[in-house]
């Protein structure tokens, strides 16, 4: 029997990974291998995997749909080859990515033959402008999918679900929309199938040419940062970003990493993990539009976060 896959697509921080950990969380006992693919340089979604250990393979360096076809295949092919093979692969794009182009993909003939897609989620997170519907890139992933998941409707205003499964339904988007508050979907949506029926192969869709839209800046320290002046420095860089996440040790709780994530024009803190050895303490990625950030004035900002930076 092929292994099925899902395939998590959605916009820059909509919220495929906290869809992927809740799934994870709740696999009830089925080995489900999760690949993850982050936009930049430094693949923080593999940290944020909670528990990620041999069974979440990352992929960084680029968008699996354009650049790292060839990793994406050689990466299942290592999965499929474990023993025990895993029930389930979980594949979650970068933000930025056309799933057409994946699906494209995943129609290689030495990986058709022991794994076939089975859903394509599109995870949307509620807030969404409705006026972004009309944008090409969320319209590929909105149309690819199968099953849409609404994500932060605890924190969307009242009748933001009912508009937007309305706005949904106007794309003429065939899939079912659910909701994902925190990334809850049951398991039993996504993988449908009995064990007694393989996965429909499926149309692989006209080639795009690769989206080029958006840039990762990153950003990496040593010292601690001073969280009073990070809030002044996300505040600047607000207005630039489509997305930006990382982990960092604080000049106010020594010895931890903080979670930092900044999505749909909020940003979050929550506690991390003990730093690991090896890596820089602070590692932060940017995703901002080409063009509209350069690497020097992110720089200038963060490094004036640091103790003993700038403005100290
Ligand atoms: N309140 C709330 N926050 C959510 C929900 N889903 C996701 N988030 C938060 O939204 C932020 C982004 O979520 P992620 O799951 O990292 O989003 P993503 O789509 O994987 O992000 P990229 O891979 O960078 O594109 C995080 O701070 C999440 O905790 C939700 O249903 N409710």
């Amino acid at each position: 029997m092929p292994v099925p896959i899902l395939l998590v697509t959605g916009f820059l921080g909509a919220g495929k990974t906290t869809v992927v950990n809740h799934l994870l969380a709740h696999a009830g006992g089925r080995r489900i291998a999760a690949v993850v693919n982050d936009f930049g340089a430094i693949n923080i979604d593999a940290e944020l995997i909670a528990g990620a250990s041999d069974g979440v393979v990352s992929l960084s360096n680029g968008c699996i749909c354009c650049s790292l076809e060839g990793d994406l295949l050689r990466t299942l092919a290592t999965l499929l080859r474990r023993n025990p093979r895993p029930d389930y692969i979980v594949i979650e794009t970068s933000g930025v990515a056309d799933p057409a182009d994946i699906v494209r993909n995943l129609m290689d003939p030495v990986i058709l033959r022991e794994a076939l897609l089975e859903t394509v989620l599109c995870v949307m997170d509620a807030a969404t402008p409705l006026a972004a519907l009309d944008d090409a890139l969320l319209r590929a992933q909105l149309r690819a999918a199968d099953i849409v998941a609404l994500s932060k409707l605890d924190l969307a205003d009242e009748g933001t679900d009912v508009r937007m499964r309305e706005a949904i339904r106007a794309q003429r988007v065939p899939a079912v929309v659910v909701d994902a508050k925190h990334g809850e979907i049951p398991t039993a949506l996504l993988f449908p199938a009995g064990v007694d029926r393989a996965p429909a192969p499926r149309e692989p869709g006209p080639k795009r040419p690769a989206e080029e839209r958006f840039e990762t800046l990153s950003w990496t320290s040593e010292r601690p940062i001073s969280l009073p002046r990070l809030q002044r420095a996300i505040g600047r860089l607000a207005p630039k970003l489509a997305r930006a996440k990382g982990l960092f040790e604080t000049v106010e709780q020594p010895g931890r990493l903080t979670v930092f994530q900044f999505a749909g024009g909020r940003a979050t803190l929550a506690p991390g993990e003990a730093p690991a050895a090896g890596v820089p303490r602070n590692r932060i990625v940017f995703i901002a539009e080409l063009g509209v950030l350069s690497k020097a004035e992110l720089d200038g900002i963060m490094e004036a976060c640091v103790a003993g930076g700038e403005g100290s």
